[in-house]
C-alpha cells in the first residue's frame, strides 16, 4: 500500500471516471464573485465614470474644430486645453481604481476556487485517484485555473471598459447622425456572428490543448518523480522524447488556434476600419453639402474609431475567453463530480461515537476494485481480531494482503459481505471516529516537506514537544534525529530522501505512537535492513504493536511467527486460518512456506 497513515474515509462511488467535463455558464463565474458585491459595485461605479469621460472627448473635439478653431470663436484654446488636462486627470483616477478592483477580485475569486478544487480532490474517493493520474490533477489545479485567473482579472476589467465604450460610442454615433449610423448597423450584425462561430471553435480547441498539457504535465511528473529508476535504466532520452511528443501535441493544438486567432482578429479589423473608411466617404460629402458641421464629423469620427478600437479589443479578449471556457468546464467538472460523490455516499449515522476496543471483523467478504471491475480480488473472506489481537496476513504477491488494509482503512466499500469495528460496519462510522481510531505505518513511510518534528505531530498536531519527544524515543528516532545539527527542526526534503530506509520507518512508527490509534495496520518493509537497523525497526515495531489490534501484512517470517493469528490468502481466498503453531501442525500451505523460507534464510 502506498496511503500513509491517516486513512481519508470519504466514501467511494462506483463509478470513477475520469475528470469529467462540465458545462460552464457566466453565472457560474458570477455566483463565485457574488461575496464580493461590494468592491465590485464600487469598480462599476468607477468604470462607468471613467468611460462616461472616455465618451466625452469627442464633445471636446467638436467644440474644438467648430467653437475654438473657427472664426468667431467663443471659447479661448487654453481654457479648452486646461478643462481636458483635468479631465484626463480624473479619467486616470477612476481607470486605477477600476484596474485595482476588478484585479483583486478576481485574484480572490481563483485563490477561493483553487482552494475549492483541492479540496475537492484531496476528499476524493480512493477509486479516484486509482482512476485519474497526478500530473493530470495537478495541471488542473495549476494551469487551467491560472487561465481562469488571467480571465477574471485583467480580461474581464477590460472587457466591461470597451464594452462600455463600445456601446456608449454606438449611442453617440445615433445621437448625433442617424443617417450615417445605419452604416453600423450593416457591419456589426455581421462581426458579432463571426465572433460567436469563432468562440465556439477556440473554446473547443482551448479544451483540447489543456487536456494535451495536462497529458504531459502527468507523463513529466511521473518521470520526475522516478528519476532514480528512469536514471538506473538509462531512459532519460526516452522519457525526453515521451515527453516532446505531449508537449508537441498540444503545439499543434495552440497552433490551430492561432490560425483561427489571426484570421478572426484581422478579419475584425479590417471591418472595423473600412467602416471608418465608408464614414469618411460618406459623412466628407455630407460636410461639403453643409447637412452637418465639420465638428460633427470631427466627434462622429473619433466615436467610430472608439467603438471600432473597442470591438478591436473585445474580439482578442473574446479569444481568451473562449480559452478559460474551456479550463472552466475541466475546474467546475472535478468540482461537480466531488460534489456528486459526496451526496451519493455521504450517510454518517454516528458522529460521536469512538473506536474504544479494536475490535475487527470482516464477514464474508467478496470485493472488487471499481476501476477493474472484471477482475475480483478477494472471495468470501471472514476473519475477526479481539482486541489487543495481531493478525498477520500472508500470501503471494497479489494474493490481496495490501487489499484487506485497504478495505479495512475505509478506502473502498466491500461489495458482499461486511467489513466492521467494534461491531459497527466501517461505512457507519464517522471519518473522524476513523481517523482516530485508526494507524497505519505504510510499507515505504511518506514523509512529507517539513522538520521532523512537524512530520511526526501529522497524526496529532496539538501533541506537545515533550509527547513528541516520548514518540520519538519509544520509536527509536529520537538518538539520530538529535545527533543532526537541528535536531527535531530538521527539515527532511520532499519525500524525507536525506533519511535513510529505517530512519524513515522509525520516525513513522514515532508518528503512529504519537497519533495512538486503537487499531494499527501495519504494512511490514519488503526490503531488508541491515541487521542493527532492522533490530531498532522491530524493538519500535514491538513497543508500537503493544496493546493495540495490529493487522500485519507480513513478508518475514519472524513477525509472522510472532503473531496471535495468520490468515493465508491464496489468489484472494482465505485458505488457512488460525494460531503459528496450529498452522504448522497443519502441514498446509503455512508450513511450505515455512520449510521453504526457513531453506533460503539458511543458505
Ligand atoms: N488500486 C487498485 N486498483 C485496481 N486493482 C488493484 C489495486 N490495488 C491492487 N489491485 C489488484 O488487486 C490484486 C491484489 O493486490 P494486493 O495489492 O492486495 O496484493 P498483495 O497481496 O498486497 O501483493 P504484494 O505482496 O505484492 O503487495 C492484484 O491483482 C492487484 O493487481
Amino acid at each position: 500500500m502506498t496511503a500513509d497513515d491517516t486513512p481519508s474515509t470519504s466514501s467511494p462511488s462506483s463509478h470513477p471516471a475520469p475528470p469529467p467535463h462540465a458545462r460552464v455558464d457566466w453565472r457560474r463565474l458570477v455566483a463565485l464573485a457574488s461575496p464580493h458585491w461590494r468592491p465590485l459595485a464600487l469598480a462599476t461605479l468607477s468604470l462607468v465614470i471613467g468611460s462616461g469621460i472616455t465618451l466625452a472627448y469627442p464633445q471636446v473635439g467638436r467644440v474644438v474644430v467648430d467653437e475654438v478653431l473657427s472664426e468667431g470663436a467663443r471659447y479661448e484654446l487654453s481654457t479648452v486645453g486646461l478643462a481636458l488636462l483635468g479631465l484626463f486627470l480624473l479619467q486616470a483616477v477612476f481607470v486605477s481604481l477600476r484596474y485595482y478592483l476588478f484585479t483583486v477580485v478576481g485574484d480572490r475569486v481563483v485563490a477561493d476556487l483553487r482552494k475549492d478544487l483541492y479540496s475537492a480532490i484531496i476528499g476524493r474517493e480512493m477509486a479516484f485517484f486509482d482512476a485519474t493520474r497526478t500530473g493530470e490533477l495537478t495541471s488542473r489545479l495549476a494551469s487551467d485555473t491560472q487561465l481562469l485567473q488571467s480571465v477574471v482579472t485583467t480580461n474581464l476589467s477590460m472587457a466591461l471598459r470597451y464594452g462600455v465604450q463600445a456601446i456608449g460610442g454606438l449611442i453617440f454615433l445615433f445621437v448625433t447622425n442617424v443617417k450615417l449610423s445605419l452604416v453600423m448597423v450593416v457591419v456589426l450584425p455581421v462581426v458579432a456572428g463571426v465572433a460567436m462561430a469563432y468562440g465556439r471553435r477556440v473554446r473547443k480547441l482551448s479544451r483540447h490543448v489543456q487536456d494535451a498539457i495536462a497529458d504531459s504535465t502527468s507523463l513529466a511528473e511521473e518521470s520526475i518523480a522516478g528519476v532514480r529508476t528512469v536514471r538506473s535504466f538509462g531512459r532519460e532520452a526516452r522519457e525526453q522524447e515521451r515527453y516532446s511528443e505531449a508537449i508537441e501535441r498540444s503545439f499543434t493544438l495552440a497552433r490551430t488556434r492561432a490560425v483561427l486567432g489571426a484570421f478572426f482578429g484581422g478579419g475584425v479589423t479590417f471591418l472595423a476600419y473600412a467602416t471608418i473608411a465608408v464614414i469618411i466617404w460618406v459623412g466628407g460629402q455630407l460636410v461639403l453639402s453643409e447637412a452637418m458641421s465639420p465638428g460633427e464629423l470631427t466627434a462622429y469620427i473619433l466615436y467610430v474609431l472608439f467603438v471600432a478600437v473597442s470591438l478591436g479589443v473585445m474580439s482578442g479578449l473574446w479569444t481568451d475567453f473562449a480559452r478559460a471556457l474551456g479550463a472552466g468546464e475541466r475546474v467546475f467538472g472535478l468540482l461537480d463530480a466531488a460534489a456528486e460523490a459526496r451526496v451519493a455516499t455521504h450517510d454518517e449515522t454516528t458522529t460521536e461515537a469512538q473506536i474504544t476496543r479494536g475490535h475487527v471483523r470482516f464477514d464474508h467478504v467478496s470485493f472488487t476494485y471499481p476501476t477493474r471491475p472484471t477482475a475480483p480480488v478477494l472471495h468470501d473472506v471472514s476473519f475477526d481480531m479481539q482486541p489487543g489481537q495481531k493478525l498477520a496476513v500472508v500470501g503471494a504477491s497479489g494474493a490481496g494482503k495490501s487489499t484487506i488494509a485497504n478495505l479495512l482503512s475505509g478506502f473502498y466499500e466491500v461489495d458482499q459481505g461486511s467489513v466492521s469495528l467494534d461491531q459497527r460496519a466501517i461505512a457507519d462510522w464517522s471519518e473522524e471516529a476513523l481517523r482516530e481510531g485508526l494507524g497505519m505505518v505504510a510499507q515505504e513511510p511518506v514523509l512529507f516537506s517539513g522538520t521532523v518534528a512537524e512530520n511526526v505531530r501529522y497524526g496529532r498536531p496539538e501533541a506537545s514537544d515533550q509527547e513528541v519527544r516520548e514518540a520519538m524515543a519509544a520509536a527509536n528516532a529520537l538518538s539520530f534525529v538529535e545527533a543532526f545539527p537541528e535536531g527535531l527542526d530538521t527539515v527532511v526534503g520532499e519525500r524525507g530522501v536525506r533519511l535513510s530506509g529505517g530512519q524513515k520507518q522509525r520516525v513513522a512508527i514515532a508518528r503512529a505512537l504519537l497519533k495512538d490509534p486503537r487499531v494499527l495496520i501495519l504494512d511490514e518493509a519488503t526490503s531488508a535492513l541491515d541487521v542493527e537497523s532492522e533490530k531498532l525497526v522491530q524493538e519500535a515495531l514491538d513497543r508500537l504493536m503493544e496493546g493495540r489490534t495490529t493487522l500485519i501484512i507480513a513478508h518475514r517470517l519472524s513477525t509472522v511467527a510472532r503473531a496471535d493469528q495468520i490468515v493465508v490468502l491464496e489468489r484472494g481466498e482465505l485458505k488457512e486460518q488460525g494460531s503459528p503453531a496450529e498452522l504448522l501442525q497443519a502441514g498446509g500451505l503455512y508450513a511450505r512456506m515455512v520449510q521453504l523460507q526457513a531453506i533460503d534464510e539458511l543458505s
